[in-house]
Order: structure tokens, then C-alpha cells, then sequence
């Protein structure tokens, strides 16, 4: 069987506070984007795992290992084997959920097999990883809490372009930054104002309630991003220019023609 992982922007992301689990709770507007890896996954007498490029992680450590460890545990359904090829095309510790979106491709694959219900998938995927909710579904939501709290809007239609910047971004280490530099962050647009614009074609409304808090944090470690961001954003068809998720993974939003 052959699925196709599909990647996720952040139209608008922003850090509201910091959780008693360590966590953050965020409020932002995730977007399915065209990108995708590709997984072609059958089950098998003995658990195999291959990529293209060969990872720089162990199997152990691949969140799609872990995506099949916690549907056993939460499912009690253990007696299974999985052979999988990974296509890797989505850039590892790129902000645009690669693994997030390679584990919620095997989880759905695994959960029409196992007919589990929609609720109970939802669970087990909040226990995989904080993009790993949406990436179940995936279109366009808003997303609160952890990532979790999600309300599904009408898909927005967006010509996005992504331009892959090659760096591995640690999201937790993002995180931590936001918090060590918590009294100088700013905190600016709107997530449900930014859709309703994107939606009517609102290029000025669009530019003001487009943001990325991370940018704050990752562009004074990577000022090869902003530089970039900056040369994007003289683009005539442009409506934004944005770096997705922790990073570095940078895109536009071109007016549709
Ligand atoms: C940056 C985003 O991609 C925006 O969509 C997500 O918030 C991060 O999603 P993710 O990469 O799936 O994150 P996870 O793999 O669940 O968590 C990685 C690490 O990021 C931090 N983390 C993640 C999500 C969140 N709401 N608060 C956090 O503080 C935690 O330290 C966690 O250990
Ligand atoms: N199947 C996988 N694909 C990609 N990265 C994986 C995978 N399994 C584990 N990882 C690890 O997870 C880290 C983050 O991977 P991922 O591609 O999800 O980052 P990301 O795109 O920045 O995610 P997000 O946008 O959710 O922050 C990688 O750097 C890698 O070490």
C-alpha cells in the first residue's frame, strides 16, 4: 500500500503560555501543504524499515517506531509485523511535521485495518506528538493547547511555495528559547482574521495577521533565514513570506492568479 504523508505550514503561530507538563499551549492556523513523503507499508513475518536517503536516526528513534509501539500498547493489538520504505522528501527538523506526518499516515493505516474508531485514533495520536492530530486529517484548523484542540475549517485553497532552508531546527530547544527570552517576545495578528482574509483574497488584512513567534527566537540563531524571508518578500505576487513551525523551513503565500 502506498500513502502519501503530507506536510503542514503554520499560517499564524504563536505561544500563549507555558504548561505544568512542560509543554506549551499555542494558538495557530495549520495549512496541509502539497509536499509529502512517500510510505509504502505492508504487514510481514518480521518487522523491516528502510528510507530513501538513509536516515540519520536510528529506528528506535523514528517517531513512525513509536507511532506502532503506542497503537499496540493503547490497542492491545500486538501480534502484527510491519515492512515499510520510507521516500523522505519533506525536510527532517524542517517545520513543516515530516515525522509528525509519516507517523499519522501509519496510524491511519493501521487503524482501518484494526477498525479502531475515529476517538479512539485521536488518542493515541495525541500520545505520538503534538502535530500529529491535525496531520491525522490534516486541510486547514486552528489549533490550540498542545496542538490537539483542533477546529477544522473550510480548506483554504493557497498557492504556497516552500523553500527548504537544510537546517535541522530542534523544536525543543525553540521552545526553551522562546521561554528564556519570554519578557521581550511580542505577540501580534490573529489567526481567525488572517483565514477569513486569505479566504476573501484580503492581501492587506492578510500581510497584518500573518506571524510566527519562532521567527523572534530562530532567526537571531540562523540570520542566513531573515535574510532570506527579507529577499522573498520583495516579491511582486507575494501576500506573505513565513518561516513554518520551528523552522527553518521558509514559504510564500502567491496571490492566486
Ligand atoms: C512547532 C510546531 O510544529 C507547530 O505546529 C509544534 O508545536 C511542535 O510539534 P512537534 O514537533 O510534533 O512537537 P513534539 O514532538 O510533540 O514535541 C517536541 C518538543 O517540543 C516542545 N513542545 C511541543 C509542542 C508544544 N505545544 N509545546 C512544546 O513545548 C516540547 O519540549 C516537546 O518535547
Ligand atoms: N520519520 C521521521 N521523519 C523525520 N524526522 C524524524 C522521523 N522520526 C524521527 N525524526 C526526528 O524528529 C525530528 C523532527 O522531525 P520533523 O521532520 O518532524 O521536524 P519538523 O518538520 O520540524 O516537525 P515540526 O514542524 O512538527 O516541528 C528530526 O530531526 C528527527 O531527528
Amino acid at each position: 500500500m502506498h500513502l502519501k504523508a503530507f506536510g503542514k505550514v503554520n499560517l499564524y503561530l504563536d505561544v500563549i503560555s507555558r504548561r505544568k507538563d512542560s509543554y506549551h499551549n499555542i494558538l495557530t492556523l495549520f495549512q496541509s501543504i502539497n509536499e509529502h513523503d512517500d510510505i509504502f507499508i505492508e504487514f510481514s513475518k518480521s518487522e523491516i524499515f528502510e528510507s530513501e536517503p538513509p536516515l540519520n536516526i536510528s529506528w528506535d528513534n523514528n517517531i513512525i517506531k513509536k507511532s506502532i509501539e503506542t497503537f499496540k500498547k493503547e490497542t492491545g493489538f500486538y501480534n502484527f509485523n510491519l515492512k515499510i520504505k520510507l521516500i523522505k522528501n519533506l525536510p527532517m527538523g524542517g517545520g513543516l511535521g515530516g515525522g509528525s506526518a509519516n507517523a499519522a499516515a501509519v496510524l491511519n493505516f493501521l487503524s482501518k485495518n484494526f477498525k479502531i474508531s475515529e476517538k479512539d485514533l485521536f488518542e493515541i495520536s495525541c500520545k505520538v506528538g503534538s502535530d500529529v492530530p491535525f496531520l491525522l486529517k490534516g486541510g486547514t484548523a486552528i489549533g490550540k493547547g498542545k496542538g490537539e484542540i483542533l477546529e477544522f475549517l473550510e480548506p483554504l485553497k493557497l498557492n504556497i511555495k516552500i523553500y527548504p532552508m537544510n537546517y535541522n531546527i530542534d523544536t525543543k530547544k525553540m521552545y526553551e528559547k522562546i521561554d528564556q527570552n519570554w519578557e521581550s517576545i511580542i505577540h501580534f495578528g490573529d489567526p481567525y482574521k488572517l483565514y477569513k482574509a486569505l479566504k476573501n483574497n484580503d492581501v492587506i488584512t492578510a500581510k497584518q495577521n500573518a506571524f510566527n513567534v519562532f521567527e523572534q527566537v530562530v532567526f537571531k540563531e540562523y540570520p542566513k533565514l531573515k535574510q532570506k524571508k527579507d529577499d522573498l518578500e520583495k516579491d511582486e505576487e507575494i501576500i506573505f513570506a513565513l518561516m513554518s513551525g520551528s523552522g527553518s523551513t521558509l514559504y510564500k503565500v502567491i496571490e492566486a492568479n
